[in-house]
């Protein structure tokens, strides 16, 4: 039977490697060692800790050419984005291995009944669950705080790039990192369950689907263990009137297109005021009909392949019933003739209530665009979604824009500019989107012992 973890080159629609999935006796093995690695690294001293995750960013950074390379072949984004990719893992790598200390500092009380401080401590083995997407970024925010808080890691990737999770697994043997501080399981979703409810593991990070998240965070509380969720989105960016068409036009390559749409953050709906709209669906139209679409290997590549056949499919039944039930297509949407799964970047207007294009994530390279009357009408349809990760309010009244920000429900606003994330910033969401945070000071108190000490007077 062929196996379910495999590198299939979403632009060619072969198959690479396959991997043989972990015996249970293996994982259990693996946890243990974590679990045993914890009892010394928990006291381990923070200069101790920085030295091997700063050999690890490293280490990153040296082997940039063939990371990269493994996240196109295995997910297809183009080669340059992957390099940026790299840098920006070993980025956050770094971030953490110099604030960490600062982060955890004690935190004197003030009270009458003597001195209290609180203590912040490491928890034990935790468990990332984590996406294709951005295959090195994504392990990196999870395993940087984490592992310099003093705990150690498990790490589940998506099945269809085991060979990042190898890789990633082998920055820190390069490293020379204590076994057990980070390992890699090659393990199908099915045996996630299993993980979660291994005794030896004390808490749980996923990056993924609504439905995933569900499942793992529902076996974690039933096992009392604290879990972060970092799920779906469709962002609204809100375009009004004042905007500058340069950061607007910016604001959809870059958070719409890059990564061929599929980032959780990505701007899935574009919400523009009635006075800009002309002028924006011409130069929106002008560029996606001018982008080049194919090999993301090669330097002038800008979209490559969505991730799968099967979410090939899906964009296209999304499309499809949308423009059947009165959706226009302004540009694209079909397969592209060719080996592989290359969507046409697609453009689409005239979507209401009751379409895939509303209701539903649209998890690839489709621009999907409203035209509104004023901000009032912006923010009901930016608010009217079951998800609430970020949000983009694109105008040069940035006093109006700030206003409106406390107004959407999202985890993340940013002004005339994409969401995007940064090693500095907090990140994460809220309804469907999920809870807790990743990146910046919040990112690493997700997993802790925030123990109190009390000496009476
Ligand atoms: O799919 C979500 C990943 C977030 C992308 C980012 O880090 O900007």
């Amino acid at each position: 039977m062929a196996s379910s973890i495999r590198t299939l080159n979403p632009a060619t629609g072969k198959i690479e490697k396959e991997f043989q999935a972990y015996t249970s006796e293996e994982i259990n093995q693996y946890i243990d060692d974590a679990h045993n690695l914890y009892q010394s690294w928990r006291f381990e001293s923070f200069e101790n800790r920085k030295a091997v995750m700063k050999r690890v960013a490293n280490e990153m950074r040296k082997q940039k050419a063939r990371l990269a390379a493994l996240i196109t072949t295995e997910m297809g984004k183009p080669l340059h984005e992957s390099e940026i990719e790299i840098e920006y893992s070993a980025n956050i790598i770094d971030y953490y291995a110099d604030n960490a200390e600062e982060f955890l500092a004690d935190v004197t009380l003030d009270t009458e009944k003597g001195t209290a401080y609180v203590v912040s401590e490491p928890i034990g083995v935790l468990l990332g669950v984590m996406p294709w997407n951005f295959p090195f970024s994504q392990i990196a925010r999870f395993a940087g705080p984490h592992i310099m808080a003093g705990n150690t890691v498990v790490l589940k990737t998506a099945s269809n790039i085991p060979q990042c999770g190898i890789a990633f697994e082998e920055m820190f043997i390069a490293a020379g990192a204590p076994k057990g501080v980070y390992k890699n399981l090659l393990v199908a979703g099915k045996d996630t369950d299993s993980i979660v409810e291994n005794p030896k593991i004390v808490g749980v990070s996923l990056t993924g689907s609504e439905a995933a998240g569900a499942l793992v965070a529902s076996l974690a509380g039933k096992n009392i263990k604290p879990s972060v969720l970092e799920l779906g989105g469709s962002d609204p960016m809100i375009v009004l009137d004042d905007a500058d068409i340069e950061k607007v036009m910016n604001g959809t390559i870059n958070g719409r297109l890059r990564n061929a749409g599929q980032a959780c953050t990505s701007s899935k709906r574009i919400i523009v005021q009635e006075g800009i709209y002309d002028e924006y669906l011409k130069q929106i139209t002008a560029y996606v009909n001018n982008m080049k679409v194919g090999d993301p290997t090669q330097a002038d590549t800008n979209m490559g392949p969505v991730s799968s056949e099967s979410a090939l499919e899906k964009l296209l039944d999304q499309i499809n019933q949308s423009v059947e039930k009165g959706a226009e297509i302004i540009s694209g949407g079909k397969r592209i003739d060719r080996d592989g799964f290359f969507l046409e970047p697609t453009i689409l207007t005239e979507i209401e209530p009751g379409m895939k294009a509303y209701d539903e994530e649209i998890f690839g390279p489709v621009v999907c665009i409203w035209k509104v009357k004023d901000a009032e009408e912006a923010l009901k349809i930016a608010n009217d979604t079951p998800f609430g990760l970020g949000a983009s309010i694109y105008t040069e009244n940035v006093e109006y824009a700030q206003k409106l920000a406390r107004r959407v429900d999202s985890g993340m606003v940013y002004v005339n500019k994409q969401v995007s994330s940064s090693p500095e910033l907090p990140f994460g969401g809220t309804k469907h989107s999920g809870y807790g945070r990743e990146l910046s000071k919040a990112g690493i108190l997700e997993f802790l012992n925030k123990k109190l000490v009390m000496i009476a007077k």
